[in-house]
């Protein structure tokens, strides 16, 4: 079997005229820690959408560990508006909801961190637990057993613990300091037990040492959960020094991917982003 966990083939996104995301594919395999990364308004957080359900694309497909998940192509009033490549290449609509597409396997944390922010750090856990295995029959009409719930409650204390949360437990997660609110919302991303982790801006505000403290931490998920990981990232240090492949966005198209030493190299790269990157 391949090491194949994630495809985009030729997806393109578009809105009204705007082509978000253009004719993009790309792969990442099990065990690698792969980043997107480009220029704002590049296409980036889109792909994330287009992956995790959230957008159809308007043509082009994703594939999860070889199995199709999303699939479209232009129709009804985007037939004419359509300014993509490969129209007529795509025939089949397949679109899973972001809850089946998480249930799959794919987890992912937002640029903007979204908490239950009244409530406890343990409690934020435990509904992520809870709402993985809604759409199951027996615990949406609320015959979730003791032992299931004892069950929740353990699995949630001992990924805190791994997290290194524990002793934030009984907290309010908005009076957390915010690299521990960037925890929590990874440690709420692990509750579903993915095998992908997308994780969209991770340092994003945070400081050189909590930037160099989550380069540890996603090393050490990704070995402990046995994790692959695509990344969105604008701090490079972080990209350079944790990331296996790159793939740069500009306008919605991918104009490099390679290794850190091929992308930090690539005049069209550094043209079009790393000259100009804002590396806090
Ligand atoms: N729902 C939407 N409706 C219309 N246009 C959108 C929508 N979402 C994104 N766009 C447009 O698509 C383009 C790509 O946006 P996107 O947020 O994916 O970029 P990004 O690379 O994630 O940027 P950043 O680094 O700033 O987060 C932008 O021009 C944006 O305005």
């Amino acid at each position: 079997m391949s090491d194949r966990v994630l495809s985009l083939e030729n997806v393109t996104m578009q809105f009204g005229g705007v082509v978000a995301v253009n004719n993009l594919s790309l792969e990442v395999n099990k065990g690698e820690i792969v980043a997107l990364i480009g220029p704002n308004g590049a296409g980036k957080t889109t792909a994330f959408n287009v992956i995790t359900g959230v957008y159809a694309p308007t043509n082009g497909m994703v594939y999860f560990k070889e199995k199709p998940i999303i699939s479209n192509f232009p129709q009804g009033k985007m037939k004419k508006l359509y300014s993509g490549e490969n129209m007529g290449k795509y025939s089949e609509v397949i679109r899973k909801t972001p809850d089946v597409i998480t249930k799959l396997g794919v987890a992912r944390t937002f640029q903007n961190i979204r908490l239950f922010k009244n409530l406890t750090v343990f409690d934020n856990v435990l509904i992520a637990k809870h709402m993985n295995i809604q759409s199951n029959v027996f615990s949406a009409t609320l015959r979730l057993n003791r032992k299931e719930e004892a069950n929740m409650r353990k699995e949630s204390m001992e990924l805190l613990e791994i997290l290194g949360l524990a002793h934030l437990k009984d907290e309010i997660s908005s009076s957390l300091p915010y690299g521990q609110q960037r925890k929590l919302e990874i440690a709420r991303a692990l509750a579903t037990k993915p095998s992908l982790l997308l994780l969209d801006e991770p340092a994003a505000g945070m400081n050189p040492h909590e930037t160099h403290d989550l380069t540890q931490f996603i090393r050490l998920l990704k070995d402990d959960f046995n994790l692959t990981v695509l990344m969105i990232e604008h701090h490079m240090n972080l990209v350079m020094e944790i990331s296996d492949r790159i793939y740069v966005l500009d306008f919605g198209k991918l104009i490099a991917s390679g290794t850190p030493a091929d992308i930090q190299s690539n005049q069209r790269v550094i043209d079009a982003y790393l000259g100009v990157a804002d590396d806090e």
